[in-house]
């Protein structure tokens, strides 16, 4: 039960152009890994293609095994049995995720009737504990509201509701606080390393930013244009990185607190 990467490469299929190249990572159940590099760097097309969700246009090579289920190359129908159950994705702008013309409570329900049956006031009573284990009221005008009156913050809360109805063994999260703003996103990381903890979900964190990542996991991947180039456990490579590029992230990221902790800020 876990996620196993070997040689992936993901590139252009009109000219066959690199984007990302001979990545390999595993992750075992309850791990917690970063994928950490700057915008363009391969995080994004990456986590699509764990699940199969490569846009049109981008194809990949190599192997990505999810419990046991080989994801390049399957059918539509095993990638629909694997999304959801074993492994679910938070986009980083909630707002494209949720469809905005369907109410907060249909939308949490969806995925709950879809994948566990649930019908009339069983799956109320599910919608309502989603809502709950999201910290978001469980009340009436909460399960009416549109994606549009409600913050983004309690957006990407529906989202993460939507991406659990399930009980997936792993969360794909790409960039998930980055629309955000900053007591929000310390709110959705504190929600997702709960979530984690209390089901021991796996989880893979995608972000441009190595302060958020050294946050909420165990071990990162620093990428950049479309390689791995260092990887290990979060305290040794922000403590100790070996990369040049690692070591300009962890610099950028001390600058930037040293100048909020001293209000050095242009
Ligand atoms: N659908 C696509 N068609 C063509 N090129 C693409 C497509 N999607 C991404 N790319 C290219 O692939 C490379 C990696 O993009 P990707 O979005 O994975 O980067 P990223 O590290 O996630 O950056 P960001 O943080 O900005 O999302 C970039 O050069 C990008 O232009």
């Amino acid at each position: 039960m876990s996620i196993e990467v070997r040689d992936l490469s993901i590139s252009l299929a009109t000219s066959g152009r690199r984007l990302v190249e001979g990545l390999s990572f595993s992750l075992a159940p309850g791990e917690r890994l970063g994928i950490i590099g700057e915008s363009g760097s391969g995080k994004s097309v990456t986590i699509f293609s764990l699940l199969g969700l490569l846009p049109r246009g981008l194809v990949a090579d190599g192997s990505v095994e999810i419990s046991g289920t080989q994801v390049v190359g399957a059918r539509p129908a095993d990638l629909r049995t694997l999304r959801g159950a074993q492994a679910a994705i938070v986009f980083q702008e909630p707002a494209t995720a949720l469809d905005p013309l369907t109410r907060v409570g249909d939308l949490i329900a969806e995925p709950l009737a879809r994948h566990r049956g649930l019908r009339g006031g069983e799956l109320d009573e599910a919608v309502r504990a989603a809502l709950r284990e999201v910290s978001l009221p469980d009340d009436r005008r909460t399960v009416r509201s549109f994606p549009h009156e409600i913050s983004g913050g309690q957006r990407q809360r529906v989202a993460i509701a939507m991406a659990l109805a399930c009980q997936p063994r792993f969360l794909l999260a790409d960039e998930p606080t980055t629309a955000l703003d900053v007591t929000v996103q310390a709110e959705i990381l504190d929600l997702i390393r709960r979530l984690c903890e209390e089901r021991g979900m796996g989880l893979i964190f995608v972000s441009h930013d190595l302060a958020v990542v050294a946050g909420i996991v165990d071990r990162a991947l620093v990428m950049q244009h479309g390689h791995v180039v260092e990887e290990g456990p979060i305290v040794d490579l922000v403590n100790r990185p070996q990369h040049p590029y690692t070591a300009s992230l962890v610099a950028s990221a001390r600058a930037l607190e040293q100048a909020l902790a001293t209000g050095e800020l242009p």
